[in-house]
């Protein structure tokens, strides 16, 4: 447990090892969450991506209590089964790994609706387990942290366009969390020797085009896992609210490629102490990730019947509760502070969700 708040007190007891600004040996990453859809992604992505780029992958240590991660996905990676909050297993995974330099956390539930029913839930799992997350994590000398946060946390304005400027707004006990979060590590970043990007995602659809992990579940509520699922002759696709200020009346979302949302994780990494310099007056980042391009749900269930090359049509129903109209990202933050940006498209995405689930549960939609 961190004893003191005092910023001072906290530096000289705490300056961490794991901080030095330029490492020469590769770089270890504990990934909480690592067993999740985003989690495990990114996790490739260390090793492929980073690899590839400079010839030094970056290891991923995961940390994942598979209360929504696959086992499949850690395959062959280096995993600890366990809960965030349990600080003496924390503690653990840093005395085995010394080297490791920086946290990804993304363990969280996700499901917006879900919040809604399950509110404390969410905050206990989402919001207090990060506190004691990052107590070990500071507690044990490590100083980078990238946070898995959502532009669900904005107020779009009435073009739905949203920039990292944007009115923080949450709707949703999920949405509020993240937001609660982001301020927490806010607070951290005066008070002790660490430094955070936060990364806002936009809405994170497909797979890893080398179908190594996608997402866990046949009944994601998601609403392209829903499409795929009503593909499969399972519940008919419902487009839920068509009744928002939007150009048809369906939830506008920037849908970003869950492979390119990865490389933008290895992008951040290798570029942290950029981004928000060990001796600089900004230790916090916050980042959107999104394409820019705004999609309907009639859009993308437009997409989605021209890759399966079939209508499988759509009841319109209510607004779910804790929903919004959405939004689409109108930042370049990503591109001049990480040097990236999305190169996958829509239809790919819809693409590798649909091979991946073919992976996943053996049902064909699309020749191979
Ligand atoms: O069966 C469905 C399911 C969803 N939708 C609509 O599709 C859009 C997207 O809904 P999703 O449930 O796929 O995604 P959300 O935007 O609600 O939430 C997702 O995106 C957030 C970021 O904005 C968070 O990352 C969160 O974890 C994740 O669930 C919304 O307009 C929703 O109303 C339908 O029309 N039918």
């Amino acid at each position: 447990m961190l004893a003191s708040t005092d910023a001072e007190q906290s530096q000289t007891r705490y300056w961490p090892h794991r901080d030095s600004p330029r490492r020469t040996v590769a770089m270890k990453v504990l990934i909480a969450g690592g067993a999740g859809f985003i989690g495990s992604t990114v996790a490739s992505a260390c090793l492929d991506e980073a690899g590839a780029s400079t010839g030094q992958p970056i290891t991923p240590i995961v940390l994942d209590n598979l209360s929504a991660g696959r086992t499949e996905f850690v395959r062959g990676r280096i995993f600890y089964e366990g809960d965030i909050a349990d600080a003496r297993l924390v503690d653990k995974i840093f005395a085995e790994h010394p080297e490791i330099e920086a946290v990804v956390h993304c363990a969280a539930l996700i499901v917006v609706p879900h919040s809604v029913a399950q509110p404390l839930l969410y905050y206990r799992e989402n919001v207090a387990k990060s506190v004691a997350f990052l107590d070990s994590v500071i507690e044990n000398g490590c100083g980078r942290v990238l946070f898995s946060s959502s532009a669900s946390v904005y107020q779009a304005g009435s073009d739905l366009a949203v920039d990292e400027t944007s009115p923080i707004a949450p709707t949703s006990p999920y949405a509020h969390g993240k937001a609660m979060v982001e301020q927490i590590l806010q607070d951290c970043v005066r008070a002790y020797p660490v430094r955070v990007i936060a990364l806002r995602y936009f809405n994170p659809i497909g797979a890893d085009p080398k179908l190594r992990t996608g997402p866990q579940s046949a009944e994601s509520s998601h609403v392209l896992g829903r499409m795929v699922a009503a593909a499969r002759g399972g519940e008919p696709f419902a487009v839920t609210g068509v009744d928002w200020p939007t150009r048809d009346g369906s939830g506008v979302r920037d849908y970003v490629h869950v492979w390119d949302l990865a490389r933008a994780h290895v992008q951040a990494l290798r570029r942290f102490d950029d981004v928000v310099p060990p001796a600089g007056p900004n230790r916090y980042a916050a980042i959107n990730l999104g394409t820019g391009r705004g999609t309907t749900v009639r859009e993308l269930l437009g997409a989605f019947e021209a890759v399966i090359g079939r209508s499988i049509g759509a009841r319109e129903v209510p607004r779910r509760f804790g929903d919004c109209a959405g939004g689409f990202n109108d930042s370049v933050r990503s591109g001049e502070l990480l040097g990236w940006r999305p190169t996958l498209s829509l239809t790919e995405a819809i693409r590798h969700e649909l091979q991946w689930s073919a992976v996943r549960d053996g049902h064909q939609l699309i020749p191979q």
